[in-house]
């Protein structure tokens, strides 16, 4: 019996999804249901704690941007200024024990004041990694590459154990009355615009439209509560539904360099549109190692195709993104906490 299996039939579907979509669901990933849901549940009692707890877990240069982050510090920069996302966030990384080498490396500030939530986190991050590596695997196995592919030198020597892994656990409130419109996301305030700063746009988002960064997000939000939307091929917004027991999984910045763009990470954005309940959601990023030379692969530059694609070393990329990411301090959105 041939491919008894059934990996070289997902491995042809993972390449399917990732070079015409890069997003697809996955099922069969071996996570329990009790730590995938426990993990939300958790994280929803925690969000509920006053703020002045919250806020002794809060993410800062000093804390290499790792903690806890309150509404609206988080930012979407558009071409001249930027737009606060409607969501707080916990940030944990991969700990490294030498914070020197980089400014996002360091260790993390696990959630203060509830131990369940912190023993659930940790049984969910280690459940994540297993599965990012077992993905990366079909997906290398797709294109036609050893299995190992990730693992090996040549593509940035990650796996579960040098994976310069992220995971964000976030709580959307519903969006500010009057911007839950659907369209019409003309800029207003242009004078603030021109100089950098707040734009008013007309339409408010939990989360702003971006790619992710590294190899494979991996998703577990909310049952009930749709709200991730994918920009398909026509420019139209698509909404991920949640499909209990699944995740939907997506691919990163680096994916479209080391395919050199046979593969390209899809715009998303997050939208909870509904107007009287908060949703979570915990995403898991298993990136590359962090000093990982991304290039575009030898093996996948068929018919003399030149790279279209300077390597990247993945931490740099990581720290120029993080680094933008943040609007702290005194803000509108504290006052509106
Ligand atoms: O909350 C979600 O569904 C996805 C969030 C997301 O796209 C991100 O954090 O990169
Ligand atoms: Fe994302």
């Amino acid at each position: 019996m041939q491919d008894p299996n059934g990996t070289e039939r997902v491995a042809t579907q993972l390449h399917q999804a990732c070079r015409d979509v890069g997003f697809f669901y996955i099922q069969g990933h071996g996570m329990s249901g009790s730590v995938s849901n426990g993990v939300r549940q958790e994280a929803r009692r925690w969000f509920n704690m006053p703020a002045h707890v919250k806020e002794q877990i809060a993410l800062n240069p000093h804390t290499a941007f790792r903690g806890y982050q309150q509404l609206g510090a988080n930012v979407t920069r558009y071409d001249g200024g930027f737009q606060r996302d409607w969501h707080e966030a916990i940030d944990l990384y991969k700990e490294e024990a030498d914070a020197s080498a980089s400014p996002v490396h360091g260790q993390n500030q696990w959630p203060s004041h509830s131990p369940a939530f912190e023993a659930v986190l940790r049984q969910y991050i280690s459940g994540c990694l297993s599965i990012g590596q077992a993905v990366m695997r079909g997906i290398a196995q797709g294109l036609g590459l050893q299995d190992d592919f990730f693992e090996s030198k040549a593509g940035g020597l990650t796996n579960a154990e040098s994976s310069y892994w992220v995971t964000r656990v976030i709580h959307y409130p519903p969006l500010q009355e009057g911007k839950q419109e659907s369209g019409g996301a003309a800029v207003k305030g242009s004078s603030e615009a021109a100089a950098g700063g707040e734009i008013d746009r007309a339409v408010q988002l939990s989360c702003g439209e971006h790619t992710d960064y590294g190899l494979l997000t991996i998703v577990n939000q909310d049952p009930d509560i749709p709200a991730l939307q994918v920009k398909n091929a026509r420019g139209e917004w698509i909404t991920a539904a949640p499909i209990p027991g699944t995740f939907v999984c997506n691919i990163g910045d680096m994916m479209r360099v080391y395919t050199n763009g046979a593969y390209t990470p899809t715009l998303h954005r997050v939208v909870n549109a509904d107007p009287s309940r908060s949703r979570v959601s915990v995403p898991f990023f298993y990136e590359t190692a962090f000093d990982a030379e991304v290039a575009p692969v030898a093996a996948l530059l068929k018919d003399n195709k030149q790279p279209m694609f300077n390597p990247v070393i993945y931490g740099r990329h990581l720290e120029s993104k993080v680094l933008s990411n943040f609007e702290l301090g005194g803000s509108a959105a504290a006052a509106a906490v």
